[in-house]
């Protein structure tokens, strides 16, 4: 019998905060299951996204952007658990913005190269960079400073040279049995509950009257202290007319709808939870 040999690697997403993680691991899945934002620390915890081609699976892990102590420059985040993190990898992208690479961008490298694992220096927001030619320059400084195995360009934002850099991460995936099911997509399974519990509850709302396509889309989440949970979750839907369906006579529907949500949120995670919700049009279509 002519069993395919697989493939399997876990590859960790670090840097700086805003350098655009959660865009890249949000654009390799393919779905939105990162938080982005402008602000910076949006992504609060570990995030794992995993992707199967065939025989190939990468399970990546999306690191909140490192603090700096502003007193000191010294890291501040949680340590222990990153560098455990950063040791079980079989990979590290290590994303910059544009060509800029600072002293925080040093420190991080220095601390991550100690353990010997390859790292790929992912040069991101490409598409912000007018005058192209400054790239080689840089990507030569780099390679020079970093001694990193690969160094590529790439705007997560407009998917630039994404299928390069899947290629790329491909090639250095060891042979591994897979660890997930195919379709499985990431192991952040409070993220799914929580917009499913929003869905289930507009379903049940709006029944005959609800939009075939409704998505809904955490936007924002952060736990706080004594086991509370703020959430700001989208109903994304296609026309506007649907969006007043959804949201009823001065604003009734929607007010019902997150109440139970709410209490059911509860019931699932034990945790206060503080819900707001949003319709909108869903501008991707
Ligand atoms: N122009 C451009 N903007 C990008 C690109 N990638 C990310 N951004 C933007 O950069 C900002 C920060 O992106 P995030 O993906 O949240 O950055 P992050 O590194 O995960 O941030 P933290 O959660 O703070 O660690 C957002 O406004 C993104 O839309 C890119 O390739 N091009």
């Amino acid at each position: 019998m002519n069993i395919k040999q697989k493939y399997c690697g876990w590859i960790t997403i670090i840097g700086k905060s805003n350098v655009g993680k959660s865009t890249l691991l949000n654009k390799i899945i393919g779905k939105k299951i990162s938080i982005v934002s402008r602000k910076k620390n949006t992504t609060q915890t570990h995030i794992t996204g995993i992707n199967t081609k065939k025989y190939y699976q990468c399970i990546y892990t999306d690191t909140p952007g490192f603090i700096f102590n502003k007193k000191n420059d010294k890291i501040e985040y949680k340590k222990n658990i990153f560098f455990n993190i950063v040791k079980n990898s079989t990979l590290i992208m290590f994303v910059i913005d544009q060509v800029s690479w600072t002293e925080k961008d040093n420190i991080i490298f220095n601390k991550i190269k100690k353990n010997g694992i390859p790292v790929i220096i992912i040069i991101n927001k490409i598409d912000k960079i007018s005058n192209k030619n400054i790239l080689l320059p840089f990507i030569d400084f780099i390679k020079k400073k970093t001694q990193a195995i690969e160094i590529i360009p790439i705007s997560a934002k407009k998917t630039k040279n994404m299928m390069l850099l899947y290629n790329i991460v491909k090639n250095y995936l060891p042979k591994n049995p897979h660890v997930y099911p195919e379709n499985h997509i990431t192991t952040n399974s409070q993220f799914f509950t929580i917009s499913e519990i929003i869905r289930e509850q507009l379903i049940l709302f709006l029944g005959d009257e609800l939009p075939s396509i409704v998505k809904v889309e955490i936007e924002y989440l952060k736990e706080i202290e004594n086991n509370q949970l703020h959430i700001r979750a989208l109903i994304l839907v296609i026309h506007s007319r649907q969006k007043k369906i959804i949201i009823g006579h001065n604003g009734e529907k929607i007010k019902k709808i997150s109440i139970i949500s709410r209490y059911k949120i509860e019931k699932e995670l034990h945790k206060k939870i503080h819900l707001l919700l949003w319709v909108k049009k869903d501008t991707s279509k």
